[in-house]
C-alpha cells in the first residue's frame, strides 16, 4: 500500500505542492489530472524518491520513502530518451535483471517472456531506433515490468504518441493490470485517458500549492473496451465531472 499523508513540495521559494494526503490501496490503478503545471509530475517523482526533499511523509507497505524504492518502476513520456541506442531490444529490458545479479540465461528468459506479453518478440534483437514511437514505448514499459514492481508510475506514458498507437497501449496497460495485479499510479492531462484507465482518478487543483480537488472513483461495469466503454452514460458523467474539477467550473445543477 502507498500512503501520502501532508505531502508538501517546494522548489527554493515556490510551493508546487500543498498537504496531498492519499491511500492508493495494492492493485490500484490511480490516474492523476489536473492544469499544466501543476504539480503531477513533481508528485510523480516525489513518489518515485527521485526528489527526496519534501513534507510529510511518503510509505510504500509500511517503509518510508527516501530514494528510489527497488519494488518501484517509473516509465515517462520521453522513450526515446529513456532507451539505451547502442543496445538491443532485449539488451534494454533485461537491464535491469543485469543490475540485479541474475545469470545470463534467465535474464535472457525473462526479458523474451515480458517481450512476448507486450507483442514484441520479433524485435528483440533490434536497436529501439529501428523501431516506431509506439513500440519503443512499448519496450519502455516490458523494462518497467521485467522486475514484476508492486508499484508502477507512469508520467504521461502515451501524451506523445498517435490516438491509435495510444489506445493500443491504454489497452495493453489494462491487460498487465488486470493480470499482474500491480498498484499503478499514472499521470495524464487527458480527461478521458483518466477516466478510462483508472480505478479511481485524483485530480489536482493549479498550483501554486497544488491540492486534491476531486478523489473520484471509477466504477464502469466489465472489460474495458475502447468503443463501448467511452459511449457509455456512466463514462460520460464522469468524464463531465473530473473536466469540471480541472477547469474549476461547479457542476450546472449546483451539485
Ligand atoms: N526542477 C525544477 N525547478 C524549479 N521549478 C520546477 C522544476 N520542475 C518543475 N518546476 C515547476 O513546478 C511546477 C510544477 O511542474 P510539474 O512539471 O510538476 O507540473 P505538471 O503538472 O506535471 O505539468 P505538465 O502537465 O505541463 O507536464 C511548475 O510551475 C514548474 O515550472
Amino acid at each position: 500500500m502507498l500512503r501520502l499523508d501532508a505531502v508538501g513540495r517546494y522548489y527554493g521559494d515556490h510551493q508546487v505542492l500543498h498537504d496531498i494526503t492519499l491511500t492508493v490501496p495494492d492493485g490500484q490503478l490511480l490516474c492523476v489530472v489536473g492544469p499544466s503545471g501543476c504539480g503531477k509530475s513533481t508528485l510523480l517523482r516525489t513518489i518515485a524518491g527521485l526528489l527526496p526533499a519534501y513534507d510529510g511523509t511518503i510509505t510504500l507497505d509500511g517503509t518510508p520513502v527516501r530514494g528510489v524504492p527497488d519494488n518501484l518502476a517509473v516509465v515517462f513520456q520521453d522513450y526515446a530518451r529513456s532507451l539505451y541506442p547502442w543496445l538491443t531490444v532485449r539488451e534494454n529490458v533485461a537491464l535491469p535483471l543485469r543490475r540485479r545479479g541474475l545469470p545470463r540465461a534467465e535474464r535472457r528468459a525473462e526479458a523474451d517472456r515480458i517481450l512476448a506479453r507486450v507483442g514484441l518478440t520479433d524485435t528483440a534483437r533490434r536497436h529501439p531506433w529501428q523501431l516506431s514511437g509506439g513500440m519503443q514505448q512499448r519496450v519502455a514499459i516490458a523494462r518497467a515490468l521485467v522486475c514484476r514492481p508492486s508499484l508502477l508510475l507512469m508520467d504521461e506514458p502515451f501524451g506523445s504518441l498517435d490516438a491509435q498507437t495510444r489506445e493500443d497501449l491504454e489497452d495493453l496497460l489494462l491487460e498487465v493490470h488486470r493480470t499482474d495485479g500491480a498498484t499503478i499510479v499514472f499521470v495524464t492531462h487527458d480527461i478521458d485517458e483518466s477516466v478510462y484507465l483508472g480505478d479511481r482518478v485524483v485530480v489536482l487543483s493549479p498550483g501554486p500549492g497544488a491540492k486534491v480537488v476531486l478523489d473520484l472513483p471509477v466504477q464502469l461495469p466489465g472489460t474495458r473496451d475502447q468503443i463501448t466503454t467511452r459511449g457509455l452514460a456512466e463514462f460520460v458523467a464522469l468524464r463531465s465531472e473530473v473536466g469540471r474539477a480541472v477547469r474549476n467550473r461547479p457542476s450546472p445543477s449546483g451539485v
